[in-house]
């Protein structure tokens, strides 16, 4: 367990949080100078081997959050474990990219993992080559590692930063909107790349504004808005709070949702030209045959299953505020 301590060195939190979750904090506040609250009595449950999306807008305290679990910035409140350790045994497993790192453009990939490397203190130095073409290989870069970095791809050079982070056998993988000022094509790397790393059993903390990107990428969200905690859980828990419906297209609307009815649905819904409902145990294509049956005319069928988006709103009263 990891007992937090102030910039002055202080014992900061007299019980650290227990439990075997990658993260774990208990009401951890940062107040900025100026009584800016960024982050406000955060209790944060990450578990091992998920992919957790850390999600919010823009300025809701994702950024401070994580450089408080990586000893950057000390909280002004509030206590923290990461890998269930004290914080000089969890950071060395665990790999962080925080501020992109910067890369010297004439320098080769390798090159490039090698300055980094030899700035580790801990890192032994025989086996450095070793560890940077491991840490190449798994970002999918080894074909590229005598490249320049300037000749880079936006996705390849985002991979080479996680390549960074990935210098030795890491636990947890902490990454700070890896996507952001990607082209389609990086992210999408970038994207399928913590999916791989994942699979490899390594935890990943991810951070994003994007929802649709969250609800891609992770098993668990937690959602923050405004330096609070909304919601957290696996995304099908939180994306559960409301069930799935059933739309038809249909001129023959108020046929379909008698038809809707016979067949045991509920929270039957007849608008101009389309019926909804509660799903259910139903399957769709058996609903299509039964109305097909009936004599409706069926245009469209789909499930429509809520998203993150929907969960948001429907805590918050807001929208987010930027598209995935
Ligand atoms: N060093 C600082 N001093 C004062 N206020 C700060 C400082 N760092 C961040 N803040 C403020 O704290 C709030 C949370 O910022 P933070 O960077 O953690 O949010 P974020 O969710 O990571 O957003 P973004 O994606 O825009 O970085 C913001 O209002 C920000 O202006």
């Amino acid at each position: 367990m990891t007992t937090v301590t102030t910039e002055a060195g202080a014992p900061f939190g007299a019980a650290p949080p227990s439990g075997d979750g990658a993260i774990v904090t208990e009401g951890l506040t940062k107040r900025f100078r100026g009584g800016q609250v960024a982050v406000d009595a955060l209790d944060l449950s990450v578990p091992r081997g998920s992919v957790f999306g850390f999600l919010g807008p823009n300025g809701s305290g994702k950024t401070t959050t994580i450089r408080m679990l990586l000893g950057l910035i000390a909280p002004t409140a509030g206590e923290y474990a990461v890998l269930g350790l004290p914080q000089a045994q969890a950071l060395p497993r665990v790999g962080a990219l925080v501020e992109g790192p910067a890369f010297y453009p004439y320098l080769s990939g390798m090159a490039n993992l090698l300055r980094f490397d030899a700035a580790d203190p801990t890192a032994a130095r025989g086996t450095a080559r070793r560890r940077a073409a491991e840490a190449l290989e798994r970002v999918g870069l080894s074909a590229a590692a005598g490249k320049r970095f300037r000749n880079y791809s936006l996705g390849m050079r985002q991979r080479l930063a996680i390549a960074a982070a990935l210098l030795g056998p890491r636990e947890l993988l902490i990454l700070d909107e890896p996507t952001n000022g990607l082209d389609p094509q990086g992210t999408r790397e970038v994207r399928a790349l913590v999916k791989e790393i994942a699979a490899d059993g390594t935890t990943v903390f991810v951070s994003s504004h994007l929802l649709a990107e969250v609800e891609q990428m992770c098993t668990h969200a937690a959602i923050m808005r405004t330096g609070k905690l909304v919601a957290q859980g696996t995304i099908a828990s939180l994306s559960g709070g409301r069930v799935a419906r059933v739309r038809v297209e249909t001129p023959d609307a108020a046929d379909a949702g008698r038809v809707l009815g016979m067949l045991g649905l509920t929270d039957v819904l007849v608008q101009d030209g389309e019926v909804t409902a509660e799903l259910g145990g139903h399957a769709p294509e058996a609903i299509n045959a039964t109305l097909v049956g009936e004599g409706v005319a069926v245009r469209g069928l789909a499930v429509v299953r809520p998203s993150l988006e929907d969960v948001f709103v429907r805590l918050t009263g807001e929208g987010f505020d930027v598209d995935g």
